[in-house]
């Protein structure tokens, strides 16, 4: 499950957090098929629990109450449509899959598709679960049923997440109800899950779960196809578990990458050191891992350590984005999000709880687009900044190729090739790159993919002159809003 199940040429995930089924699937038609992605993953499609105050925060999508496609993002025929037309332009959908648990412990009402539950009596008729299906306190013994030693194994699988109802994932009508959840949705045409905290399941339990599933539906994809999967695991390399514990059977989501490359794009550790990225950093191997700046959860500041870089810290957010597309290390995924007014007060950001734009009736507003093809109603669109949209296609241009002809300053700005297809330049430092470097590229005039593109045959941004023995000229102003120039041969005059 550990093999990414793109269509030929395209290699990176787009999270389109929180985006109605119909815009995603106007997406992959109108963007995210022509400009080279691999898939979307989508927020859980899975009926979940309505919470008014706060009012609809995103993460009570966290909180399921059944596992009928029936959410404010659509019901189960826009699920479907969604999935058709994407997978018709080569984009697939990877399901952000929340199956540790259900709801808070307190509290009863009515889900997103009408059912009813109550998290007292451990009662959700919707899928039905009831209170034998759940951890209780012969599988957890750390007093109040909540997880609270995160250095005790035992606690962090079979106790409550903050207080969430926590799945007997060892029983077999569990796993049968979880697997015909997945399979519903592999049946209709999905293509991989991501595991939302996986760290709280036992890794026996979810592969005899994942050994339940399908393969994937042959009107999309060649006969006996394994779903793509990977499992949110929140290490930071200090906890008792291990990210390491999960990467036999799937990946694993890299939550120290994001990290290390902040310290890196704000100019606090120098870049050269990041010659040696990759696993010498103590990361895992690079096919077991997703990697990405920032997710839904790290960028509203808690979670996966926080700190991480985010689309409000633009210039150095495009740079590490661009980095990690440049580079062979993992799988990548760029975050797609949407704006929310932060109020900071001592060091918390008091509206992180912010769901998605929405109406007066609490509909998700849609992203709609402005003339240039952005976002507006207050949706950020990442994926569609030029800098980040055209190194998706250097990522795919360069695929297979090693890391050659790497040159630094010493300091804070470095360069590198990939192969002979594409080479890229980066300036962190407070000082301007002015520099004749080897670019391992044939003789030729090539388009910066930064500053501009290549359209009809010319470069609306920067030209780069690549002599005959490979060398190039560079001139990079360290003021410059993108201080980094890269070229690839899908973009040469
Ligand atoms: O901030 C949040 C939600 C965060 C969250 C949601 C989904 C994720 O995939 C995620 O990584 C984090 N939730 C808010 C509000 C909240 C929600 C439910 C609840 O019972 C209590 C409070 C919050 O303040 N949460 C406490 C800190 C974040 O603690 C959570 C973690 C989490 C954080 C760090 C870890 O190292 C770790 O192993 C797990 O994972 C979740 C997964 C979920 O599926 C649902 C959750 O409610 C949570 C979750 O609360
Ligand atoms: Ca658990």
């Amino acid at each position: 499950w550990s093999n990414p199940t793109c269509a030929p040429g395209r290699h990176t995930i787009v999270h389109l957090f929180e985006w109605k089924r119909s815009d995603i699937a106007d997406e992959c038609e109108t963007f995210l098929g022509p400009y080279g992605y691999c898939e979307v993953q989508i927020s859980p499609p899975n009926e979940n629990r309505i919470v008014t105050s706060p009012n609809r925060p995103w993460w009570v999508r966290y909180q399921p109450v059944s596992y009928k496609i029936s959410t404010r993002s659509g019901d189960e025929n826009s699920f479907r449509n969604m999935v058709e037309r994407c997978n018709k332009v080569n984009v697939r959908i990877y399901v952000d899959a929340v199956v540790n648990h259900m709801t808070g412990s307190g509290g009863s009402g009515t889900g997103t598709g009408g059912s009813h539950w109550d998290g007292g009596s451990l009662s959700y008729p919707g899928v039905p679960f009831s209170s034998w299906d759940f951890n209780s306190f012969s599988e957890c013994h750390s007093g109040d049923g909540n997880i609270h030693n995160y250095n005790d194994p035992n606690e962090v699988r079979n106790c409550r997440l903050v207080s969430l109802v926590d799945l007997r994932m060892s029983k077999d009508y569990v796993r049968d109800k979880v697997a015909g959840y997945l399979n519903h949705m592999i049946d209709i045409g999905v293509a991989g899950f991501r595991v939302d905290a996986a760290k709280h399941m036992w890794p026996g339990d979810l592969r005899a779960v994942f050994g339940r599933l399908h393969t994937l539906n042959t009107k999309y994809f060649p006969s006996g196809t394994q779903p793509f999967i990977f499992q949110e695991v929140i290490d930071m390399g200090h906890e008792a578990i291990s990210a390491s514990e999960y990467t036999s059977f799937a990946r694993v989501t890299n939550f120290i990458y994001g990290i290390k490359l902040a310290d890196v794009f704000r100019g606090n550790n120098p870049a050269k050191y990041l010659r040696n990225w990759g696993e010498a950093w103590g990361m895992p191997n690079t096919n077991d891992v997703v990697v990405f700046i920032d997710n839904h959860d790290n960028q509203r500041g808690h979670g996966g350590g926080g700190g991480v870089l985010t689309h409000f810290e633009h210039r150095a957010y495009k740079m590490a984005t661009e980095f990690m597309l440049a580079h062979p290390y993992g799988f990548t995924r760029v975050m797609s999000s949407y704006d929310w007014p932060r109020n900071f007060q001592n060091g918390e950001d008091k509206n992180n709880w912010y769901g998605p734009p929405h109406n007066s009736d609490m509909s998700i507003k849609g992203r709609s687009l402005r003339s240039d093809k952005s976002c507006d109603n207050g949706w950020t669109c990442e994926h569609k900044w030029r800098q980040i949209y055209n190194m998706v296609a250097f990522r795919n241009v360069v695929m297979g190729t090693t890391i050659n002809n790497w040159w630094d300053n010493g300091n804070k700005a470095i360069a590198f090739s990939r192969g002979n297809k594409g080479f890229i330049v980066i300036n962190v430092d407070n000082s301007d790159v002015n520099a004749n470097l080897q670019t391992g590229l044939s003789q030729g005039t090539y388009c910066d993919v930064i500053s501009g593109e290549y359209v009809n045959g010319k470069c609306t941004g920067t030209e780069i002159h690549v002599g005959g023995d490979g060398h190039a000229h560079f001139h990079i102003s360290h003021t410059s809003e993108d201080p980094v120039v890269a070229i690839h041969i899908g973009a040469k005059k």
